[in-house]
């Protein structure tokens, strides 16, 4: 989706399949969901919505805070409550939490009402990416790589339920966001049938 007329007319197209659905985007820490999500959302002009900051703006607390202060269960129960109720608020663009997507109640819950879309990274691309900031409570081990090789192992399996799968690698953040919306595009043609 480049930015000429034909592109536009895209826009609306996908616009209209999408309908009132939310697109949802799955994956683990550093795929890049807020990244690649805020710029898929305007490319499409819809909101965007991050899960991990609707947590935060209803508890009033950071995430670690939460992990800190009341344990990643209740941390859990929290996310699934917020993502239940965003799911059905679209058309708009989300980006969950990285585990949200592990909950099964969650999981019934997108598949009606949103697009889903795994955004795929490798260990060394996740693990470069996660390195920036320290503000993710489940990297917080002796060995973060290995944390995060067994979330691959674990999460991948159910990660890849999902509807599209794209690959979040080091590419320009605009054309993962533009692949992201032309295999959206492709879904919906397809469910059309
Ligand atoms: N295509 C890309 N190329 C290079 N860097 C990227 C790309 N996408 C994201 N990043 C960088 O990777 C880091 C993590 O991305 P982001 O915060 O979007 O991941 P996330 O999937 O939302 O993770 P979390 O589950 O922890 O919220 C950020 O610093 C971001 O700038
Ligand atoms: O992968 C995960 O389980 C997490 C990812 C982040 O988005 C946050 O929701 C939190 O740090 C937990
Ligand atoms: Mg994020």
């Amino acid at each position: 989706m480049g930015g000429d007329a034909s592109a536009i007319a895209d826009v609306a197209r996908l616009r209209e399949r999408l309908g009132s659905r939310t697109i949802a985007l799955v994956g683990l820490m550093g795929a890049g969901k807020t990244t690649v999500g805020r710029r898929l959302a305007s490319l499409l002009g819809l909101p965007f919505r991050d899960s991990d900051v609707e947590i935060e703006e209803v508890s009033r607390m950071t995430i670690p805070e939460l992990f800190e202060a009341y344990g990643e269960p209740e941390f859990r129960a929290l996310e699934a409550r917020v993502v239940q109720r965003l799911a059905v608020e679209g058309p708009q663009v989300v980006g969950t939490g990285g585990g949200a997507y592990m909950n099964g109640e969650t999981r019934e819950r997108l598949k009606s009402t949103a697009v889903t879309v795994w955004l795929k990274a490798d260990l060394d691309t996740l693990m470069e990416r996660v390195s920036r900031r320290s503000n993710r409570p489940l990297l917080k081990t002796a060995d973060p790589r290995e944390t995060m090789r067994r979330l691959i192992k674990e999460r991948y399996p159910i990660y890849g339920q999902a509807d599209i799968v794209i690959e979040s690698r080091n590419v320009k953040r605009e054309q993962v966001a533009s692949e992201v919306a032309e295999a959206v595009q492709a879904f919906l043609e397809r469910n059309e049938r």
